[in-house]
């Protein structure tokens, strides 16, 4: 079990307190906090609509949150813009529009870093010697890769800034499950330099077996949190949780709600 301890005073923790983000006038995270610490695949999982990716784009700056705080590295970041965000140490892979079609892959890394002209050259290199797949296809058009290849270049594009954060908003989004494996291996080695995944999934299963720790959000809020091992366990409880608490024990009732 992650050891759990008081966050602002450790370096490259992350951590969001009582966040509340929503649209226009319609509340949709009422009050979350989650956080995430160098070496550890946190995760998000909950129902359809439970608020997850308005989570992360809210700890983003994407959307501005209206109460709670991001603490970062001690530091917080609520207020500043998304690019400010990036400055900070965070990346994000965003569910939709990850990368950009009609550009190469090289094209896309060059503009994914806010990274200056000089070191971009360097940081491609870096991420093409993690990425062979990447570096053989530099100067293909991002339309021609495979559906896992793209997501891979989707998450080599936020590594270009060198983030010891990243925010992935559903990474098995439409992949086969061979390509999910391949990012999932991806994810692990990069929790394996030092970097902090906090990841969101509707896949949970999948999720709850690589993932450190998991936070299941509900309607906006906390729902609970554990280890992944743990919630896999009592499979049968978190598929109540997610049905907000109504009976939930059959399989097929639980295979139903979680996947
Ligand atoms: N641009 C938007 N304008 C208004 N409401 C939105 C917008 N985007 C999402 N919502 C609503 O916010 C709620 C939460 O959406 P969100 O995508 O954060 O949920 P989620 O937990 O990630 O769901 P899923 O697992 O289905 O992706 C949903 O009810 C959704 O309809």
């Amino acid at each position: 079990m992650l050891k759990r301890t008081s966050l602002e005073s450790q370096a490259g923790r992350l951590a969001v307190k009582n966040l509340e983000v929503g649209y226009g006038s319609i509340p949709i995270v009422r009050g979350a906090s989650v956080e995430v610490e160098p070496n550890r695949i946190v995760g998000i999982i909950g129902p359809n609509g439970a608020g997850k990716s308005t989570f992360l784009k809210g700890v983003m700056g994407i959307l501005p949150p209206r109460a709670g705080t991001v603490v970062y590295d001690g530091r917080p970041l609520q207020g500043l813009r998304p690019d400010q965000i990036v400055s900070r140490g965070i990346g994000y892979v965003p569910q939709l529009r990850d990368v950009f079609d009609n550009l190469t892959v090289a094209e896309n890394l060059d503009i994914g870093g806010h990274i200056a002209r000089a070191g971009r050259n360097q940081r491609k290199d870096e991420i093409y010697s993690q990425f062979p797949v990447l570096a053989e296809r530099r100067h293909q058009s991002a339309h021609t890769l495979s559906g896992g290849q793209r997501r891979l270049l989707a998450l080599a594009r936020a590594l270009m800034s060198k983030p010891r954060v990243i925010l992935l908003d559903e990474p098995s989004a439409g992949l086969s499950p061979q390509a999910m494996d391949t990012v999932w291996e991806h994810l692990g080695k990069l929790k394996d330099q030092g970097l902090a995944l906090l990841i969101v999934e509707q896949k949970a299963r999948a999720l709850l077996s690589i993932a450190d720790w998991v936070y299941v959000l509900v309607d906006g809020r906390n729902a609970v949190d554990a280890s992944g091992a743990v919630l896999l366990d009592d499979i049968a409880n978190l598929g109540k949780i997610f049905m907000g608490g109504s009976e939930s024990n059959t399989d097929n009732h639980v295979n139903s709600v979680i996947h």
